[in-house]
């Protein structure tokens, strides 16, 4: 596949009078790293929503690997796409086991039934169990799992298919100081390997942010702030308006921090 990945033109979301996406305009091509940085409530769980297929928007248009969103099946559309969710984590069968939770996303599903899986996909699930250092949680209830160890398993599942694109909502909402560095350096590690899917993450914070992402899309109210290259977009004066207060910006070493101006 070669092109865009997304592609939204003047995307609205309503709900009954509530005004969640307005006018939302957004490119984003193959190969590409994305972040989409707000405050709570700007917006950026439904934009990542109509990314993965999961949402149709009330006014717009949304194309999803050159599909037209309305036009086309989502069903086969979905197992293109991996995604990582607290509102998928929401929804695992009790009892359901590590293994099967990252199985069963080779058919965007959740809850193993009576699928036959070879033992080319289980030695993929165990491998991307391993990369993201939870092979020892296989057989595992993934209910009984820490948040961070959660967190984990869920891109592994949303690696799962081999996705031609990586939605991952707020992947480090939770964690401890280490378990947020550990899960960011192997974002960073995925978002440096060119066989990786075209990426788009959510996030409240810079400091959350791995090296290696390239494109920034801020939204406030629903709206677009701002989006483009990372360092263009990561500015004291863009993040202050996205969030409302002076801000103080920086970069080092690759990672971005930002503190309340004094
Ligand atoms: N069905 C609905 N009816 C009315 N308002 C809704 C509905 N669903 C969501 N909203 C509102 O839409 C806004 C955007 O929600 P969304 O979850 O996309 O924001 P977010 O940026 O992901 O927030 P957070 O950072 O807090 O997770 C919120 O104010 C939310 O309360």
């Amino acid at each position: 596949m070669a092109g865009e990945v997304l592609q939204l033109r003047g995307v609205g979301v309503r709900r009954e009078r509530a005004t969640l996406l307005r006018d939302v305009t957004w490119t984003v091509n193959e190969n590409e790293r994305w972040v989409i940085v707000g405050p709570n409530g700007a917006g950026k769980t439904t934009l990542l929503q109509i990314a993965a297929a999961m949402l149709h928007p009330t006014v717009g248009s949304v194309e999803v690997l050159e599909e037209e969103i309305g036009r086309t099946d989502v069903f086969e559309l979905r197992p293109r796409i991996g995604i990582a969710s607290s509102a998928v984590a929401e929804r695992v069968p009790t009892g359901e086991k590590v293994i099967d939770l990252v199985l069963t996303a080779s058919y965007a599903i959740l809850g193993r039934w009576r699928e036959e899986y070879d033992s080319t996909d289980v030695s993929r699930a165990v491998e991307l169990l391993d990369a993201l250092g939870c092979a020892d949680l296989l057989r595992r209830r993934f209910s009984t799992l820490s948040e961070g160890e959660r967190k984990r398993v869920q891109i592994a599942r949303a690696l799962m298919p081999d996705p031609e694109l990586l939605l991952l909502d707020e992947p480090a909402a939770g964690l401890d100081l280490g378990g947020r560095e550990d899960l960011v350096a192997r974002l960073g590690r995925l978002a440096d390997d060119p066989a990786a899917p075209t990426m788009v993450m959510v996030t409240h914070h810079v400091e959350e942010v791995p090296e290696g992402f390239t494109h920034a899309l801020l939204l406030r109210k629903g709206e677009v702030v701002a989006q483009g290259k990372v360092d263009e977009v990561f500015t004291g004066e863009h993040l202050a308006a996205c969030f409302g207060l002076p801000l103080d910006v920086e970069r080092q070493s690759g990672r971005w921090y930002a503190r309340a101006a004094r």
